[in-house]
């Protein structure tokens, strides 16, 4: 049960009811994570052990949902290889997000920094740094290409020379801070300056912090690591949509404009669809609003594992979702969305009075020269409505190809 519930919301799963099958099993494929149920297994004894076996193996997340453990029975299971506990009883939804927040943990996406700097050498010195420490870094020599590589790379920190040859660093600063999608990017100055005063007052200018160059490297990858971890987690709850977590309308729009800035730059083509559950209102009507919710985040799910990156799809509308796909055609796109579609179809939802399954209805557009924003989202939203006309549950483009 439990785990028709994970499926359907966008895992594979694999049941099984013996150990040893699990064993054999985990021999031959590489699971994200191993679900653990001491209700299967007769004393603690053998829980502990057949974790032992299973850390002999291999090195996946293991987790075990626990009804009866002791403080004493969990630190044993936790020193044999346990990974994080869940209480009983706990529904399919609860699990999903556990292990969504366990996954992500477990694969921690490295910080990007981008360092601008005059200087080669000392440039080139901040990157291999806190490359070595497991980051990425990206050195520009030309402040006036700030804004380039802020949309290009992204990063979760700016770490910024003071002193340039025509412009200072806290002029930089300053003109970062007029736009509003960088009015939170932390900046951190790197001089050769150690005086109080100078420190200060770069700081008021729109720096979060101060380093003194070359000098300390693990003052400077902690203060890194202190702030970008800071920012990350500030502009996750700032952007994102708390039921699915997926990009919320504002920052969503954000993400696409700067999509296609890129997309104009490389002379690449990028498409968008805009994905609308249907009668999504028989779905609460019949099953309950949070069932609703649930048939909500089962599709957030599926879209965020099949888009090219997680931060491509956003939340547009109450059950209404936007993905970005990067250098996709017009055609391409609709049969990728169109095979979403299937998937998507094929869940079977779980509700306290019944299963059912529930489909959408995409429109998908391609970008072309000239285009703003609002106009790509505009033919999406043709394409979408020409799908709702035709019968739903299909994907519909706002004009064929070569149509003009
Ligand atoms: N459970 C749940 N329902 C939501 C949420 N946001 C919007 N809705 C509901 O989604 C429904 C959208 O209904 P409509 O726009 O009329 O469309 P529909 O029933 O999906 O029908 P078509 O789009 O025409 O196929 C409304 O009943 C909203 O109350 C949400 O976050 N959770």
């Amino acid at each position: 049960m439990l785990a028709d519930g994970l499926v359907s919301f966008g895992f594979d799963c694999r049941v099984f009811q013996r150990p040893a099958a699990l064993l054999v099993a985990l021999a031959e494929s590489q699971p994200l994570a191993v679900l653990l149920d001491d209700a299967g297994l007769e004393s603690g004894l053998a829980m502990q052990e057949l974790v032992q076996r299973l850390s002999r193996i291999g090195n996946w997340p293991m987790v075990l949902l626990s009804g009866s453990q002791t403080i004493v029975s969990q630190i044993q299971l936790l020193r044999a290889g346990v990974s994080d506990f869940i209480a009983k009883p706990c529904d399919a939804s609860k699990l999903a997000d556990r292990l969504d927040a366990l996954l992500e943990n477990n694969e921690p996406v490295p910080y990007r920094v981008l360092v601008v700097d005059d200087s080669v050498a000392s440039g080139h010195w901040a990157q291999k740094m806190l490359e070595q420490s497991g980051m990425q870094a990206k050195h520009i020599q030309d402040p006036l290409e700030i804004f380039l590589w802020l949309q290009r790379y992204k990063p979760d920190l700016v770490l910024m020379d003071i002193y340039m040859p025509s412009y200072t660093g806290d002029e930089i600063a300053r003109i970062v801070r007029q736009h509003p999608q960088y009015d939170g990017l932390p900046i951190v100055f790197l001089s050769t300056e150690t005086r109080l005063g100078h420190q200060l007052s770069a700081r008021r200018m729109g720096g979060e912090d101060f380093l003194v160059k070359n000098n300390d490297v693990e003052h400077l990858i902690s203060t890194v690591t202190i702030v970008a971890d800071r920012y990350r987690r500030l502009r996750r709850a700032l952007t994102r949509d708390s039921l699915t977590g997926l990009l919320s309308h504002t920052h969503f729009t954000n993400r696409l404009q700067s999509e296609l800035f890129l997309a104009t730059q490389s002379n690449r083509p990028l498409a968008l669809a805009m994905i609308d559950i249907d009668h999504f209102k028989h779905v609460n009507d019949n099953h309950g609003h949070l069932t609703g919710d649930a048939v909500i985040k089962s599709l957030a799910r599926l879209l965020r594992h099949a888009a090219a990156e997680p931060d491509l799809v956003g939340r547009y509308g109450g059950e209404e979702f936007c993905v970005i796909l990067p250098d996709t055609s017009l055609i391409r796109a609709a049969q990728k969305v169109d095979e979403w579609r299937e998937r998507f179809t094929a869940i079977s939802h779980i509700a306290p009075d019944a299963r059912f399954t529930s489909s959408f209805s995409a429109g998908v557009a391609v970008f072309e020269p000239g285009m703003t924003v609002r106009d790509l989202i505009e033919q999406a939203d043709q394409g979408l409505y020409r799908a709702k006309e035709a019968g739903r549950n299909q994907v519909g483009l706002a004009k064929m190809p070569g149509q003009r």
